[in-house]
């Protein structure tokens, strides 16, 4: 069947789903194959779910006049999400970046919603499979659509921004992450700046952060851009106050205090204030916006327990947001500080030097109660005085001897490490 008459019977849906765990009555469900199932062996489930149609690419999967066989079930989700995005016609801002894109686009979203009719990304459903079916969630009437593009390889961001066509862009910041798949930090940025490329290609416009040379040089001469940054001559000149713990910083005649914690959240709280500026959304409403936003899903939360106060960062990690972690946890107020690193992961032939400059960096900061935790950091040279321990559960055993009254801990690794256990340990 043509993509032109599998939109139509789109259009008769209520949505999209891809999982029958989680299915919407009258949806479109797309018989996606994965490292664990194939949805070809769900097409009876989904119809008894309530879906209307089922796209599969088994021809036994093929059970009523409501399946519709394509050559490829994932293919064609892709072009059906292209196909809908050409028949919108609403401004698409995209962002990518190695660390904060959710934050970010859950701000711009923040931002733009007290004025806009908005739809973004539903948490960092940011893939091959995500970018089409956040698109395929907007419809003509939205103002703005919101859509955070994630990567682990080179070409992915330009694929994702074929599908997308973005208006507008930005690209958070370049740093160690997934070096595995990209090869390195160079094949980071030039898989970012994949999003700058297809601006240039296009005659769509970038929000550029000049305070990071990375940007700067990324962009080049390209003349459709925004400019922000603590440089007076930019488009919006923003200023960093402090993040003690929260961040604050000041625009225009506004001082926002923010409930984020992480200097490193100045950027992404900062072109969030600049997307809202260039659409005219008051200052005031920028402002509420962004001191109501409260991060959750253990990205930077702060928590209190009994006298104790845990930044809880357990969502991910990889060099340059563990150093951002450490660089603003020195920085914070308190005499007793604990840190619990987990190992960070996806970084390939890195993995060894990585973890040991960061420890190396840690042990210069801190004197005393550096636990380290997995099979990465167990590997390091340390300090006596620094905890190796090769696992969660010799953790476990460790922690219960220790004493955090009054005390500061910052709990961070990577996903798979999932430190937020610590919480029940405490
Ligand atoms: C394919 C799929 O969507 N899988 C999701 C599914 O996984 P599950 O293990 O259950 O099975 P399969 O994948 O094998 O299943 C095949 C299909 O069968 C469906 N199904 C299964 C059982 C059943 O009873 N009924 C069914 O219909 C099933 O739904 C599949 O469609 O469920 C998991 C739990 O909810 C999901 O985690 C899994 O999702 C996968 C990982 C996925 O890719 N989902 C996208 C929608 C997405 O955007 N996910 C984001 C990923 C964010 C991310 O990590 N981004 C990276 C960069 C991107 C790198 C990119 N190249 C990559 O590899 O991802 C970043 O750093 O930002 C998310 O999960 O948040
Ligand atoms: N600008 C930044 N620089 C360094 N680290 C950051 C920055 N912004 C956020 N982080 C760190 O990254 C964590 C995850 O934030 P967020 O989910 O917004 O990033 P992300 O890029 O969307 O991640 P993912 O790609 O895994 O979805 C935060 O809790 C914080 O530790
Ligand atoms: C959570 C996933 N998107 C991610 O960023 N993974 C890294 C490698 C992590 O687990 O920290």
């Amino acid at each position: 069947m043509e993509i032109e008459d599998i939109y139509s019977r789109f259009k008769q849906c209520s949505s999209v789903s891809t999982d029958t765990r989680k299915l919407e009555e009258d949806c479109m469900y797309f018989a996606l194959k994965g490292d664990n199932f194939d949805g070809n062996k769900f097409v009876k489930k989904a119809f008894e779910e309530g879906a209307k149609y089922c796209i599969v690419d088994d021809k036994n999967a093929v059970i009523n006049d409501n399946c519709i066989i394509v050559d490829d079930v994932l293919l064609a989700l892709q072009e059906l999400a292209t196909f809908h995005r050409n028949s919108i016609d609403i401004p698409i801002i995209s962002l990518t970046g190695s660390n904060g894109k959710t934050t970010t686009k859950e701000l711009i979203k923040a931002v733009l919603s007290t004025t806009y009719k908005v739809k973004a990304t539903l948490g960092n459903l940011n893939n091959h499979i995500g970018v089409p079916l956040t698109l395929l969630s907007f419809s003509s009437n939205l103002d703005f659509g919101i859509v955070e593009m994630g990567a682990n390889h080179l070409t992915e961001i330009n694929f994702l921004c074929g599908i997308a066509q973005p208006d507008f862009g930005l690209i958070t910041n370049f740093g160690k992450a997934h070096l595995e798949g990209f090869g390195g930090t160079e094949g980071v940025i030039k898989g970012k700046s994949e999003l700058y490329d297809f601006l240039k290609a296009n005659d769509k416009v970038a929000f550029i952060n000049t305070d990071d040379p990375k940007q700067v040089k990324q962009i080049g001469d390209y003349p459709h851009r925004i400019t922000f940054g603590s440089n007076t001559s930019n488009d919006y000149n923003i200023q960093f106050i402090q993040a003690n713990p929260f961040v604050e910083l000041k625009y225009e005649n506004s001082t926002i205090k923010s409930q984020l914690i992480g200097d490193y959240n100045y950027g992404n709280i900062a072109v969030a204030v600049v997307v809202g500026l260039h659409f005219n959304v008051t200052s005031q409403n920028i402002q509420k916006a962004i001191e109501t936003y409260k991060p959750d899903n253990n990205r930077s939360e702060i928590l209190e327990k009994d006298t104790t106060k845990i930044i809880l960062d357990a969502y991910n990690a990889n060099p340059t947001s563990m150093m951002a972690a450490v660089k603003n946890f020195k920085q914070l107020e308190g005499e007793k500080k604990f840190l619990f690193l987990g190992d960070m992961f996806e970084l390939g032939v890195d993995a060894e030097k990585e973890h040991q400059s960061l420890v190396s960096f840690i042990e210069e900061q801190f004197d005393k109660n550096i636990y380290i935790i997995g099979k990465n950091f167990y590997k390091t040279s340390t300090k006596s005085s620094t905890h190796k321990l090769a696992s969660f559960d010799d953790l476990k055993s460790e922690i219960h001897k220790l004493d955090f009254t009054n005390a500061t801990i910052l709990i961070k690794g990577s996903r798979g490490m999932a430190l937020e256990r610590i919480l029940e340990l405490l």
